[in-house]
């Protein structure tokens, strides 16, 4: 497998949709199952914060989410742990700047997508000098499935993102929805991450498919 091609990842990174059991209001496997009906490119496993399983019962509802992707393409990547995604084969993780360093990273999983957190241009920078396929921005807009966010800083990240000279694909995270995804999209991103609009939304499968047309206009 070589290392992913940046048109690729810009498709991919189209709709990317993040979940945990903590998300959800109905079964996660059937809204993750709706979600991907409605279009999502891309899934992250991300399984934190209050009653979050760990341990044997985080593995095991990890592959059942990683049985759902496989049978419908559409690549699974894991939050912060990394041991977990090599055990799993995922197709990729995606680390924050407080954990493990992402050059370290890159060499651990040969050429399995990276994503990076950055909040600025030097963190961006350091992202991509260590083997960075994505970089994800944010957050956007308020948050309330993050405890530890940062302040919002608006679309505006990410256009001076781009004036400097970020050719990386990034995709911009934090309080994004059909509403306001477009706005992120003028402003250089190349897809939305999303929590919230589409785990707490009565239905996944709309939501994702009002964000499918909302990053396409
Ligand atoms: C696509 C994407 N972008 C940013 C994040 C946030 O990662 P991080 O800063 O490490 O915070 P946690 O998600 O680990 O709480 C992400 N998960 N995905
Ligand atoms: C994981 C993460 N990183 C920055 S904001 C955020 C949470 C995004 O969730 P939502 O889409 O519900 O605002
Ligand atoms: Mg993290």
């Amino acid at each position: 497998m070589e290392r992913i091609s940046r048109e690729m990842m810009r498709k991919w990174l189209s709709v990317y949709f993040i979940l945990g059991s903590q998300n959800c209001k109905k079964d996660p496997l059937t809204v993750l199952t709706e979600a991907i009906d409605g279009g999502i490119t891309l899934f992250q496993f991300r399984e934190k914060g209050k009653n979050a399983y760990t341990g044997e019962k985080k593995r095991h509802f990890a592959t059942k989410l990683q049985s759902i992707c496989r049978e419908h393409n559409i690549p699974f990547i894991v939050n912060d742990d990394v041991q977990l995604a090599m055990e799993l084969d995922a197709d990729g993780v995606h680390i924050g700047q407080e954990d493990e360093k992402a050059d370290i990273v890159r060499r651990k999983i040969g050429h399995k997508i990276l994503g990076v957190s950055a909040h600025n241009l030097k963190e961006a920078r350091e992202a991509i000098a260590a083997g960075a396929d994505y970089i994800g921005v944010g957050p956007i807009f308020p948050t309330s499935s993050k405890d530890d966010a940062k302040e919002a800083q608006g679309p505006s990240i990410i256009r001076s993102l781009r004036e400097s000279g970020i050719q990386t694909p990034i995709v911009a995270i934090g309080g994004i929805t059909p509403e306001n995804a477009k706005e992120v999209i003028h402003a250089g991103a190349d897809g939305v991450s999303v929590i919230s609009a589409i785990a707490s939304s009565e239905s996944p499968f709309e939501a994702a498919r009002e964000l499918v047309k909302s990053v396409k206009k």
